[in-house]
């Protein structure tokens, strides 16, 4: 499976990008608004975070409400660098757009997907990345993981037609907040999970790993005052 880092934050796209494992960035709306970023230098954070990941996948999310309007902030979007990703909400304006910007070789993440017709809708309509949500799911009282579980199992029964040369549409297993969530897409083989750094920081350390790590240090010390 993939980590991709789902922030807006420079700083801890840095360091995830220094760890050597990340294989993508989704940002969103909100993600943006904590960086504290205006409206006029979305674009050129957007540049920013392409220029730190210059060789993976950034998902960029479109604010727009009509087709026209999605596609045509899709093209610009596209534009500031060759490995953005338009990210578009599910809706009936988005599956237009996506169709559109697909056949221009735009890649699309469709995002707010919470079932498995919205995903096979998503992927029918040239999604590369399809990004069910398992926490805000579960936020519901719902059973978020078994709700991912559907969308793989459905969307990877079949071939679409469009990004399949190059492994897509690939599940962006989105709205991870644990390290069992991760734990729990792997073990169904969805293809990639977002992580928030401070769950990405969490799947690092284990308790028996920070006792570990202290016993070994404490018996060295031994060792070197001998
Ligand atoms: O935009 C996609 C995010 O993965 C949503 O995560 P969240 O539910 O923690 O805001």
């Amino acid at each position: 499976m993939k980590f991709f880092i789902d922030t807006a934050n420079l700083d801890e796209i840095r360091e995830a990008e220094a760890w050597g494992i990340l294989a993508g960035v989704t940002t969103n709306p909100s993600l943006y608004a904590k960086t504290g970023g205006k409206l006029a230098d979305f674009e050129n954070h957007m540049a920013k975070i392409c220029e730190i990941c210059k060789d993976i996948p950034v998902s960029a999310e479109s604010t727009a409400e009509t087709t026209e309007e999605m596609v045509a902030e899709g093209r610009r979007l596209a534009a500031i660098a060759p490995n953005i990703v338009v990210k578009l909400p599910i809706c009936e304006a988005s599956l237009p757009a996506c169709h559109t910007l697909a056949t221009e070789g735009i890649r699309v993440n469709m995002t707010l997907i919470f079932s498995a017709p919205q995903a096979l809708l998503a992927a029918s309509a040239g999604a590369r990345y399809i990004s069910p949500f398992v926490g805000r799911f579960e936020d519901c009282g719902e059973d978020g993981i078994e709700q991912l579980e559907t969308v793989v199992t459905c969307v990877k029964n079949y071939e679409y037609g469009y990004w399949e040369q190059e492994g897509g549409p690939e599940i962006i297993t989105a709205s991870v907040r644990t390290p069992h969530h991760v734990t729990q897409a792997a073990l169904m083989g969805a293809d990639i999970a977002t992580v928030p750094f401070a769950a990405l920081k969490k799947c690092v350390h284990h308790p028996l790993t920070d006792k570990g790590l202290a016993s070994f240090a404490a018996d060295w010390e031994k060792v070197v005052n001998a």
